[in-house]
C-alpha cells in the first residue's frame, strides 16, 4: 500500500462490495444483496457496451440492412420490391429512441430506487488493495471488488497519429446521414457487421485488411467462402494494411495510402481493428492484480483475480469479448461473491465459469455461427476426424429459397462419435446452431443426435439433420 494511499483511505467509507462497470456487472445485483452495502462505479453512461453501442444497435440497424436486402432480392422470387429510400435519421431515432431510455431508466433504479446502492460516477482505480479512488473525489475501500470494466476500440498508430477523423462503433451508428463511400479498417466481427449495415443501407464500402481473408478467426473453408461472398458485394483489399492517412483535400473524410501502394478514398473512415481489454487503467498494480501477457486482468476457473477478494468477469479478463460470456460469468461471480462472504471458517464452495463450448455468431450477410473446434484444431487434436459440408440448396427449404450460398459444417471424433465443431454460414445461422451447442454441452453423440429425435420437414433445420447424417461415425 502506498503512503498516499494510507492517507487517502484513512476515513474512507467502507462497503460490502464495489463493482466497477455496469455493463454486465450490473446485472447479478438483485435481492440476494438486498442486505449489502453496495458501491457501483461507472465512467460513462449505465448498460455498457452491449446496450449503448455494441450487440443490441448494431442488431437493429442489422435488421433493417437485412429487410432492404430482402427487398431487393425479392425479384427472383416473383415479388417486385424496391428500395425507394432510407431515412438514416428516423432509424437514428428509431434505435437510440429506444435504447437511451433504458440507459438512462437503469441509472434511475439504481441512484433513486436501491437504497442499498450507492453510485459513483467517475473512473474508478484501484489506490491499493480493495482501497478505489473513485474519480468523484471519494475514496472507498470494500471486502470485495468487481472488476467489469469491459474494453476499448484499438486505433492503428497510423491512422490515431493522422490527424484524420475517424469513425468506431462508439459513433458510427449516431451518424444522422450515411457516407456514400465508406472505408473500414479491420476485417472481424465489426467490419463484417457494420460493411453489411452500410452497404445493405445504401453506402459503398471497402474493406482494408493484412491477413488475405475475412474473418480469420472462423474454419478455413467458412472463412474463405464468406470472402468470396464478401468479395461480391463489398470492395476488398486484403493483404497490405494502412501506410498512411489524411484528411482529403477538401478538408473532410480520408485518403488512405496502404502499404501495397493502394489509395483509397472515402467520404468516413471506421476503424474495427480489435477491442483492448481496460484493465490497463484500473490501476491494477496498487489493487495487487496480475494481468496476463495479453493484457487481460488473470483470473481463475471461479474469476477470482490474484488479489484477495477481487473478481472480474467480462472483456476486462475474458479471451472471448462475447455478451453471452460476460453474462455467464457475471452469474457466477455473483454466486461466488455470496459464497465467499458465508464460508465463514470453511472454504467457500465455490462455483467454477464454464468456457468449453462458447458459440458466437456473426451478424453479417449472410449470417454466419460457430462453436467448438475449426477442422483445423480438430484435426491437429484428434487423430480420427469425420466432417460433413452440407448444403442449404440441397435441403427442402433451402431449395425453395433458391439458396446457393449457406453451408453446414459438422465435425467429429469418428472414433468416439463426439461431436467437435459446427459451422454454419446462410439464413438463420445464428438460430440454427442451437442444437449444435446443446448437443455438444450435454455430450449428445452425433449419431444418436440425428437418429433420436424428429426434425421437422421441410424446415431449414434439416441442414444440421443431413450435415449429421453426412458424418462416418
Ligand atoms: C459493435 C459491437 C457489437 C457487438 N455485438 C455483439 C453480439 O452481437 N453478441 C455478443 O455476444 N457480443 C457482442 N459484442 C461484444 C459485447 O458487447 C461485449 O462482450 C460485452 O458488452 C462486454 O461486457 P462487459 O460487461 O465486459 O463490458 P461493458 O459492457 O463494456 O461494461 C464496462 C463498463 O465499465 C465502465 N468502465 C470502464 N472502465 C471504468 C473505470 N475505470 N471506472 C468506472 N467505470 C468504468 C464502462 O464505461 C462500461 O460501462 C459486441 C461488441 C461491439 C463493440
Ligand atoms: N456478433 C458478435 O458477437 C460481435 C460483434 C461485434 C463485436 N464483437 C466482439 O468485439 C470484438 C472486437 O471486434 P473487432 O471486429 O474490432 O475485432 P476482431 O478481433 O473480431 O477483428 C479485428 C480484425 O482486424 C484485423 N486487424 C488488426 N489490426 C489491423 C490493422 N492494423 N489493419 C487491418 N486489419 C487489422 C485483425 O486481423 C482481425 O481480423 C470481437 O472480437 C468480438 O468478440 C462480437
Amino acid at each position: 500500500m502506498t503512503d498516499s494511499a494510507h492517507s487517502d483511505s484513512a476515513g474512507a467509507e467502507h462497503f460490502d462490495v464495489a463493482v466497477i462497470g455496469t455493463g454486465s456487472g450490473n446485472t447479478f445485483l438483485d435481492e440476494r444483496y438486498a442486505h449489502l452495502k453496495v458501491a457501483l462505479l461507472e465512467e460513462g453512461v449505465f448498460g455498457g457496451t452491449c446496450l449503448n453501442v455494441g450487440c443490441i444497435p448494431t442488431k437493429m440497424f442489422v435488421y433493417a440492412a437485412d429487410v432492404a436486402e430482402s427487398a431487393r432480392g425479392a425479384a427472383r422470387y416473383g415479388v417486385d420490391a424496391h428500395v425507394n429510400g432510407v431515412r438514416r435519421a428516423d432509424m437514428v431515432d428509431r434505435v437510440f429512441g429506444r435504447i437511451d431510455p433504458i440507459s438512462a431508466g437503469g441509472r434511475t433504479y439504481r441512484v433513486e430506487d436501491c437504497d442499498n446502492v450507492t453510485v459513483f460516477e467517475g473512473h474508478a482505480r484501484f489506490v491499493a488493495p480493495r482501497t478505489l479512488d473513485t474519480g468523484t473525489g471519494a475514496i472507498i475501500t470494500a471486502d470485495q471488488v468487481v472488476l467489469a470494466t469491459g474494453s476499448r476500440p484499438v486505433v492503428p498508430d497510423a491512422i490515431a497519429r493522422s490527424g484524420v477523423e475517424y469513425l468506431t462503433n462508439e459513433d458510427a451508428m449516431r451518424l444522422e446521414e450515411a457516407p456514400e463511400h465508406l472505408i473500414i479498417v479491420g476485417t472481424g466481427f465489426i467490419a463484417a457487421e457494420f460493411a453489411h449495415i452500410f452497404a445493405g443501407l445504401g453506402s459503398r464500402v471497402s474493406i482494408v485488411g493484412r491477413s488475405g481473408r475475412m474473418l480469420r478467426h472462423l474454419d478455413d473453408e467458412i472463412s474463405a467462402h464468406f470472402t468470396g461472398l464478401a468479395g461480391g458485394r463489398w470492395d476488398l483489399h486484403l493483404t497490405a494494411p494502412v501506410r498512411s492517412a489524411r484528411r482529403r483535400p477538401d478538408g473532410t473524410g480520408a485518403d488512405l495510402e496502404l502499404d501495397d501502394g493502394t489509395r483509397l478514398s472515402g467520404d468516413a473512415l471506421l476503424v474495427a481493428v480489435g477491442r483492448a481489454p481496460n484493465a490497463d487503467l484500473v490501476g491494477a498494480a496498487a489493487g495487487g492484480i496480475d494481468l496476463t501477457s495479453d493484457g487481460r486482468v488473470r483470473v481463475d476457473e471461479y474469476q477470482r483475480t490474484s488479489a484477495a477478494g477481487v473478481y472480474a468477469l467480462g472483456d476486462v479478463c475474458s479471451p472471448y469479448q462475447l455478451k453471452h460470456v460476460a453474462n455467464h460469468e457475471a452469474r457466477v461471480v455473483g454466486g461466488n461473491l455470496l459464497a465467499e462472504r458465508a464460508a465463514g471458517e470453511r472454504p467457500a464452495e465455490l462455483r467454477a465459469a464454464d468456457h468449453r463450448f462458447v458459440p458466437s455468431a456473426v451478424f453479417t450477410h449472410p449470417q454466419i455461427a460457430t462453436v467448438g473446434l475449426t477442422e483445423a484444431q480438430a484435426r491437429a487434436q484428434h487423430p480420427n476426424v469425420t466432417v460433413k459440408v452440407q448444403r442449404y440448396a440441397d435441403v427442402a427449404y433451402g431449395w425453395a429459397m433458391e439458396d446457393d450460398e449457406g453451408l453446414c459444417k459438422v465435425i467429429a471424433d469418428r472414433d468416439t462419435g463426439a461431436l467437435l465443431g459446427g459451422h454454419i454460414i446462410g439464413a438463420q445461422a445464428s438460430t440454427l446452431i442451437q442444437p449444435l451447442i446443446q448437443a455438444m454441452s450435454f455430450g449428445l453423440g452425433a449419431a444418436e443426435m440425428a437418429h433420436g429425435q424428429y426434425w421437422i420437414h421441410p424446415a431449414l433445420t434439416e441442414v444440421v439433420e443431413n450435415a449429421l447424417l453426412g458424418l462416418d461415425v
